[in-house]
């Protein structure tokens, strides 16, 4: 059990002076089933996804094909996997595949270097076979199929791996659409190749916000002491190439716009949700965004939402696509470095630093201080 000091506490609670976000009026979205009738509707969704990443590095993505039975059995396995006592989730962290952090479970503690959240999750690394490295405590999580009335009961283990599979091949999809909109039309699977190799460093993660607990403040009091809005995950940028996102119908995902304005994301349990990463960010040459998002718990009911994080093989080198760097007259952002040297440097780093700057070609440094 985590026990929180006062300050750390107030760490989480601070926010809730901040006024609630407005919803992000116009969520750009891409229909994969659609883009898949055509040459001419898939060269439209292509177009629409780039625009998308240039604009926002987020966008939603529905006829996904992912099935709905399984989704409603992940999200009821997780759910169990939540109830368990804690006894139990801590056995699970500790059983954890190399034991070693960050795999495993943890609660209110994000990453190594003092965040914290008002949020519980399991991360697990994904295997090049596609299943997760998961807690061997998983297997002893038996949950009866929600939608399926008398289907066999399985393990969370096995609906992860499913989902695991299912959901890598619907963001390769989406990463083909991205370099067909960037115009790559030669090599539409220079992003997805990096995700499906069998060294590729991917990752899931689950995610529980438990519901905002009451205050002790009198009834007088305005809405936001007597409800105060936490921070269930601070705001960030992910690392990787892309993360593909999915969650119960309780909102609290927010984006940060290009002018530094926070909008909420409404829930939509049909679509899946992706944010470009910083990976990303540097094959294009900084013409994809990498969005800074966050989790802000204002709910009286529990948000799940489970990220698939696609990541290349830690020894894959990354630098700006030449064919894009050729499009800016040869202006290269970022220098070339490897994966596992851009993951070691952002796990040094807080959740809301900049990861990025450090991999800057001083040209662009010096250009953006200017
Ligand atoms: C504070 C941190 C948590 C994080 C590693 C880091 O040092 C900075 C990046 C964080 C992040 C954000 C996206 C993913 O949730 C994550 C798993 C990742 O790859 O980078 C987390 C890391 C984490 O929770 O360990
Ligand atoms: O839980 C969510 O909805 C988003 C969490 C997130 O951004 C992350 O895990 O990196
Ligand atoms: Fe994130």
């Amino acid at each position: 059990m985590v026990v929180l000091t006062k300050g750390e506490l107030e760490q989480i609670t601070l926010p809730a002076v901040q006024r609630a976000a407005p919803p992000l009026a116009f969520v750009p979205e891409v229909d994969l089933s659609a883009a898949a009738a055509s040459v001419a509707a898939r060269s439209a969704a292509a177009r629409a996804v780039a625009k998308a990443c240039e604009d926002h590095g987020f966008f939603k993505v529905t006829g996904h094909g992912v099935p709905a039975p399984l989704l409603a059995r992940l999200e009821a396995a997780a759910a169990a996997f939540f109830a368990l006592p804690q006894r139990d989730k801590d056995k699970a962290a500790a059983a954890a595949v190399g034991g070693s952090p960050p795999f495993g479970y943890a609660s209110k503690r994000i990453g190594g270097n003092g965040d914290l959240g008002w949020v519980e999750y399991l991360l697990l690394g994904v295997t090049p076979a596609g299943a997760a490295a998961a807690p061997s405590a998983l297997s002893a999580a038996p949950v009866s199929s929600a939608s399926e009335g008398a289907a066999p009961s399985c393990c969370f283990r096995d609906v992860l791996d499913e989902y695991i599979a299912a959901v890598r091949r619907m963001t390769c999809t989406v990463l083909e659409l991205m370099a067909q909109g960037l115009g790559l039309d030669d090599d539409t699977a220079v992003f997805s190749r990096l995700v499906l190799d069998r060294d590729s460093d991917s990752m899931l993660r689950v995610n529980h916000y438990p519901p905002r607990p009451e205050t002790a403040a009198a009834a007088g009091e305005p809405a936001e002491v007597r409800r105060p809005r936490l921070t269930g995950f601070g705001e960030h940028t992910d690392p990787q190439i892309i993360s593909v996102l999915r969650s119960n119908d309780t909102a609290g995902l927010e984006i940060s716009l290009r002018d530094g304005s926070w909008v909420s994301v409404p829930s939509d349990t049909q679509s899946f949700f992706v944010n470009v990463g910083d990976a990303l960010q540097v094959l294009t040459n900084g013409r994809f965004r990498s969005v800074r998002h966050r989790v802000m718990v204002s709910s009286g009911r529990p948000r799940v939402s489970v990220i698939f994080f696609g990541g290349p093989p830690p020894r894959e080198r990354l630098a700006p696509l030449p064919g894009l760097v050729d499009r800016e007259g040869g202006r290269r952002r970022y220098r070339e470095f490897t994966w596992r040297e851009y993951k070691t440097s952002a796990y040094r780093t807080k959740l809301a630093d900049n990861r990025l700057c450090y991999f800057e070609t001083t040209t662009a440094a010096a250009a953006a201080t200017s």
